[in-house]
């Protein structure tokens, strides 16, 4: 920590710090102690070699049980217990990130879940409303050493203080905020506040937006959220996942330790881009594509393109069968595909249902060729004869090539390159020359929810697969009403519950607890090959158990409907700004993204604190939004660091800038130069060290970004270049991203908000 992040203990007595680290001492031991128990059956598990089906399936449940206990337990050594309250009926809890019972036979509780109701009022208590407390302990530890005690008094007339405490318990929160970045995100479960616990700890049923501006903690509270609703409905969330939606690869790596420090992995994390499987795409397209390819009508328009390749013969396709010339002409196809039409099945479903019309329309050709009584006019064939030449028609390969003409089947990427490569037909020229590229396999992230519409709309024949699951679930059933049977008999081993009175409600699942074979079975699927998240990742179908989407207000309309396809139950939380919104699809407002599919039945809390940037920067970031919309409030920055931002005009732009790194390049922590991109390799030759490209290594000391890229990042310190080159909001988030210090380099003419401040 460097100065300013320092906490002081000087205050406690040396015996009360004792207490506490024999306190702590005592839960490492009992970790270690389950460390070790979890270790030993997890490798008596994997011993279990050539063992029958059965078994074999007892054992892969309870391999990937142990694996999860022991992954929680080792993400938190070295920062288990962070707090304690002391209640005036005096009763103490510690509180931690996971929780503990000792090895007694009641199982005491010896350290709660920050996640239990139990553990609330660490975060939510005050003078006001003290909810039983007396006393609020921070505990401040390294490794396993407890450096620091912080204690708030909530009842002053409490005869046990000191008198130096801290009234408010902002020293923790402070410290916390003005440590050096590492390039990780942290989790912020040590200082959640009052207005974040609320929305962390809000009902998980519907859809929940939480706004608010640059550094108001939305991130941390989604992640936190995330946490939580995993732990209080672990059975639904652990099977179904929770999806996390962020706006770009790096953002993702940035936040992606939180939920591990917390010992939860039961999530995806994943862009727009990569939620379509088999593409990861990562390119952008130009801001007019962009805002095409996102606009809610496409959906029409690709259901248009689908139609169009349902088609007619011009005027007609003639099929040799038998040395018998048939000629299917437009009118006869007309109807067959009117037809299949009509079963609205999506396209390659309803396939099989053109096949059989087209079959029998030229049955009825050939039969009235062959078998008209050439006296009366009558048809001389029954009923075996025509089958019998349906049957023949289908072994006919010039029958198969007429259909495929006429009804091909398509997979979404054929579809969607080949409108975009000729999208004349169903687009205006301005929106077609915007969007047409020539066919390629690189996919853009707004192809992603094309491909995706496209998908829907072509379905997918797959009848053999259907069977193929259905026999394989019958038989998983079977062995695991056998499994069930054996693991009620051998209940041995259990980690905390979640309330104490509540004993069925175990952290971690055992077969038992799940009480029919069809779960079970569904279950056994899981552990036997990948987590639930990971097989959600490879299914386009999946249903999650909660959606989280970051940056929120960056989705098109046509991002909402394939997130929304993967949420039927619309259990969601939504968290952005407005104001930050940069790419040229997004939403302008909740109401447009929401109403087509919960109508105004949704929340929407705010938070209004900004954690991150300080005040004198955030007057700054603040005069450029006003410049355009006057009446703008940005939110209220909790601290200040006395260091005003600095704006010079320069001639020599990437000398300027180098001279800047190194001015403004931390002891400790993390420097962003954020320039226009077209700027980065001059800059980059000039200034060594700099880390930069499509997915920079945030964790180095100096990373070169473009804009978009700094979206919900966060350094130490932030220099930003030519910044009349930025829209409005993305040089509003480019100018909050510093947790100390901004400078500002430009050789051409300041946008008008920073004319005023310079
Ligand atoms: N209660 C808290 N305790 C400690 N740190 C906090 C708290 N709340 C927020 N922070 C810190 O404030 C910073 C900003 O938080 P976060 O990135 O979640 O904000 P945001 O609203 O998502 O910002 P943006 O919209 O600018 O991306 C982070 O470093 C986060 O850890």
């Amino acid at each position: 920590m460097r100065a300013g992040a320092e906490l002081s203990n000087t205050e406690f007595p040396d015996d009360e710090l004792r207490r506490e680290q024999e306190f702590i001492d005592g839960l490492y031991a009992r970790v270690d102690a389950l460390r070790g128990v979890t270790e030993d059956s997890l490798t008596d598990a994997l011993a279990q070699g050539h063992t029958p089906m059965q078994a074999r399936l007892e054992r892969d449940i309870q391999v990937a049980e142990r694996s999860g206990l022991l992954a929680a337990l080792n993400a938190v050594d070295g920062s288990l217990c962070f707090g304690r309250i002391d209640l005036t009926s005096g009763e103490s809890h510690h509180i931690g990130r996971i929780g503990l019972r000792a090895d007694d036979a009641d199982r005491t509780p010896i350290l709660i879940d920050w996640r239990a109701e139990v553990a609330r009022p660490f975060y939510l208590a005050t003078g006001h409303t003290p909810m039983g407390l007396r006393r609020r302990r921070h505990i401040s530890t390294e490794g396993r050493r407890v450096t620091a005690l912080h204690d708030e008094i909530l009842d002053l007339g409490d005869e046990t203080r000191t008198g130096h405490e801290d009234p408010s318990g902002d020293a923790v929160l402070l410290a916390a905020l003005n440590s050096a970045r590492t390039g990780r995100m942290a989790d912020i479960v040590r200082t959640i506040q009052a207005d974040q616990d609320r929305i962390i700890r809000a009902p998980h049923r519907g859809v929940l937006v939480v706004e608010g501006g640059p550094g108001t903690g939305k991130t941390a509270v989604a992640l936190h959220r995330a946490a939580y609703l995993l732990y209080e409905h672990r059975e639904l969330l652990a099977r179904r996942a929770v999806l996390i939606v962020g706006p770009n690869p790096a953002f993702l790596g940035y936040i992606g330790e939180v939920l591990p420090s917390l010992g939860e992995t039961g999530v995806l994390l994943s862009t727009v881009g990569e939620l379509f499987p088999g593409v990861k795409a990562t390119r952008t397209d130009t801001p007019r594509a962009a805002a095409v390819k996102g606009r809610a009508d496409m959906a029409d328009v690709l259901a248009e393109v689908v139609r169009s390749r349902q088609a007619l013969p011009d005027p007609v396709i003639t099929i040799e069968h038998d040395r018998t010339i048939l000629m299917l002409d437009d009118g006869l196809v007309n109807v067959a595909r009117e037809r299949t039409r009509a079963t609205k099945l999506p396209h390659n479903a309803a396939r099989e249902h053109f096949e059989g019309h087209i079959l029998n329309t030229l049955t009825d050709l050939y039969a009235e060729r062959i078998g008209t009584d050439p006296f009366d006019g009558s048809n001389l064939l029954d009923a075996s004869d025509i089958t019998q030449i349906r049957d023949e028609l289908a072994e006919n390969p010039e029958v198969w090539a007429a259909i495929d003409r006429l009804w091909p089947r398509l997979t979404p990427q054929q579809l969607v390159a080949g409108f975009l490569a000729e999208p004349d037909a169903f687009l205006s020229p301005e929106d077609a020359d915007a969007v047409r590229r020539p066919v390629t396999r690189h996919w853009t992230v707004s192809d992603v929810p094309l491909l995706d519409e496209a998908a829907e709309l072509l379905g997918e024949d797959d009848r053999l697969e259907r069977e193929r699951a259905e026999q394989e679930r019958l038989r998983q059933i079977a062995y695991a009403q056998g499994v069930l049977d054996v693991s009620y008999a051998s209940r041995t081993y259990e980690f905390e519950d979640k309330e104490e009175d509540d004993p069925e409600a175990s952290e971690v699942l055992s077969a038992h607890d799940i009480i029919d074979a069809e779960r079970f079975a569904e279950r056994h699927e899981e552990a036997d090959h990948r987590s639930a998240a990971e097989r959600a990742a490879a299914d386009r179908t999946w249903a999650f158990g909660h959606i989280i989407v970051d940056e929120a207000q960056e989705l098109s309309p046509m991002a909402w409907r394939m997130l929304m396809r993967r949420i039927p139950t619309r259990s969601m939380t939504l968290v952005g700004d407005p104001a930050q919104t940069s790419e040229a699809g997004g939403v302008g407002s909740w109401e447009d993204i929401l109403a087509p599919y919960v109508e105004d039945r949704w929340e929407h809390t705010r938070l209004a604190v900004n954690y991150r940037t300080p005040a004198e920067i955030m007057e700054v970031a603040a005069a450029v939004v006003r410049a355009e919309n006057p009446s703008f409030e940005p939110p209220s920055s909790v601290r200040s660091t006395g260091e005003k931002p600095w704006i010079r005009a320069v001639d020599d732009l990437p000398g300027a800038v180098a001279d800047a790194v190194r001015e403004l390049t931390p002891e400790e922590g993390r420097l962003a130069v954020i320039a226009p991109r077209d700027l980065h390799r001059t800059i980059a030759a000039r200034t060594d060290a700099l880390t930069a490209g499509a997915e920079p290594d945030l964790t180095q000391p100096v990373v070169l970004l473009d804009p978009k890229q700094a979206k919900g990042l966060e350094f130490d310190s932030v220099l930003v270049v030519e910044p009349a080159r930025y829209g409005t909001s993305d040089l509003y988030v480019s100018l909050t991203r510093a947790t100390q210090r901004l400078g500002i380099l430009h050789t051409e003419p300041l946008p008008k908000g920073l004319v005023d401040v310079a």
